[in-house]
């Protein structure tokens, strides 16, 4: 099959959080079983163009439809660690992609609209036909609003969509002027229940909902967020037009790339380990100590790796600080945050514990870091409110550190409790899982694993053990796409 991914994020030449992961772990894994696989990104001038190798112009002259008028665009492409990526380049006053930044512009839809555009503009005009539009997020949900609506007339008739919600908290929202610029047109089509208007704001156009209603396959990134987007608020107003399109959605779970994550071979990481020869991982944690200028002891180490938000339970992160220290264990965080209330929060605790010999918190985006605090660390705190999938458990089960999480979202499909699991048995289960979102919970949940680590160590050599065997590489919901894309090209 043909298969293009269009999407606002590639790791890692264009990273904000899992999305990226995703688009190029599922990319190389569909080119590995045989299929042939593009992806089509914005040209941000921020991303990192040292990933990218051999980027060259693939299509000089693209003209955009915008508005009454045109938007010239160059098309580059190059190879992003194996994987062919095209990067679409707007020539206009508007800057789209010029702004220092990924995302969080005031304009955010229009540029993703326009991106939108212009991607399927690209196809039609360089006469790709693929089998497969692979959408994602709100970013991307007028792509299959417009192939469907404008493009099919065109000659991209046979094209089929499948369309990936990695976080429903984010939609899309903008007014009418959207169906103008993109050439939609006819307001009163468009803004009725079952196509684009926003259920609760009757004056939106809802782009996520758009994908969902005109896509031919629609999922999220593991099974039990699947059940709780269609039966609780975590859907975000999106619940009814799921139960209407409930025959075309589903739940895959996220793999994670093996090859990139692999403890065995981890460029960034002094000490190799596998889970028969640990010693690596104590060589790891050493490194991660000095890096970060911790003190050399016996302790364990508790780390939190990931964007700091309200989707992550940042009041938990912070509480879960404090107690490792008040446990006697160290904590090292790696963190991002947009807000600023949340930014600024976490900078005043850094200053707070600077001298701290058992802490270190890293506010920052830094991919290399996480490596080595992934191979380091004995244990990761991920209490999210809400979590789609979540990679960071996945990643640490793959190095070996215990996960300790809140039972939501695909963090109840991943990790599975080591002392109260109803369904795997012992040698089965991975770490340990606590559900409400109070301090308590989190306590319990971090006092039974360091527990676990200081009276019964070899029990938790045990427990990181079974946590290493489990396969979450890009294998099984690799053969899961393709299933889906069989699906929908033959039906
Ligand atoms: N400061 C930092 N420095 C370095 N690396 C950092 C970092 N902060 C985060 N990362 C990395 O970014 C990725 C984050 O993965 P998450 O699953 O937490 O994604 P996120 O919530 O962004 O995405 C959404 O999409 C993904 C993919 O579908 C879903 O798993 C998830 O539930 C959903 O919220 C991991 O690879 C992590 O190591």
């Amino acid at each position: 099959m043909y298969i293009v991914q269009i999407a606002s994020e590639c790791a890692p030449v264009i990273k904000a959080g899992g999305l990226g992961d995703v688009v190029y772990g599922l990319s190389r894994e569909l080119e590995v079983r045989g299929h042939a696989v593009e992806v089509i990104l914005p040209k941000y001038d921020c991303m990192r163009y040292d990933h990218v190798w051999g980027m060259h112009d693939a299509y000089r002259d693209l003209w955009v439809p915008w508005y009454g008028g045109t938007i010239h665009c160059s098309v580059y492409c190059g190879w992003v660690h194996g994987q062919l990526c095209f990067f679409i380049e707007p020539h206009s006053g508007d800057n789209f992609f010029n702004r220092g930044i990924y995302y969080g512009a005031n304009d955010d839809n229009m540029r993703f609209a326009f991106f939108s555009k212009a991607a399927l503009e690209f196809l039609l005009q360089s006469n790709k036909r693929p089998d497969i539009l692979h959408c994602h997020d709100w970013q991307t949900g007028l792509v299959p609003v417009m192939l469907f609506e404008m493009y099919k007339f065109h000659g991209m008739g046979t094209q089929r969509v499948v369309y990936t919600i990695h976080n429903f908290k984010h939609q899309g929202m903008a007014g009418p002027d959207v169906l103008r610029a993109t050439g939609l047109n006819n307001d009163a089509y468009y803004y009725s229940r079952d196509r684009l208007v926003d259920d609760f704001h009757p004056g939106a156009i809802n782009f996520m909902k758009g994908g969902i209603v005109y896509s031919n396959f629609v999922n999220t990134v593991s099974p039990h967020h699947a059940w709780e987007a269609r039966f609780s608020d975590i859907g975000c107003g999106l619940g009814r037009i799921l139960e209407v399109h409930q025959s075309k959605f589903g739940g895959v779970l996220n793999g994670i790339d093996y090859n990139l994550w692999n403890p065995e071979s981890d460029r960034y990481i002094p000490g190799f380990y596998n889970k028969d020869d640990l010693e690596g991982k104590a060589k790891d944690k050493k490194a991660l100590r000095e890096r970060l200028l911790l003190r050399d002891s016996d302790k364990p180490l508790i780390c939190y790796i990931g964007r700091l938000d309200n989707q992550k339970g940042v009041h938990l992160v912070h509480h879960a600080i404090y107690y490792a220290l008040h446990k006697g264990a160290q904590f090292v965080l790696l963190g991002s945050a947009t807000e600023a209330a949340i930014n600024s929060k976490f900078w005043h605790e850094k200053q707070h514990l600077n001298n701290n010999p058992d802490c270190h918190l890293e506010l920052g985006f830094n991919e290399e870091l996480s490596h080595l605090i992934y191979a380091g660390a004995d244990m990761i705190v991920v209490p999210s409110n809400y979590e789609p999938c979540g990679l960071t458990q996945v990643i640490s089960l793959r190095y070996g550190t215990v996960p300790i999480v809140r039972g939501v979202g695909g963090l109840v499909n991943t990790v599975f409790d080591r002392d109260y699991d109803q369904n795997k048995p012992l040698e089965e289960r991975n770490g340990f899982v606590f559900y409400q979102s109070d301090y308590q919970a989190l306590e319990s949940a971090m006092s039974r694993a360091l527990d676990l680590w200081a009276k019964e160590p070899e029990e938790f050599q045990k427990l990181v053990k079974q946590g290493m065997e489990y396969d979450y590489s890009w294998n099984h919901p690799g053969e899961q796409y393709v299933g889906i894309y069989d699906y929908i090209r033959h039906k």
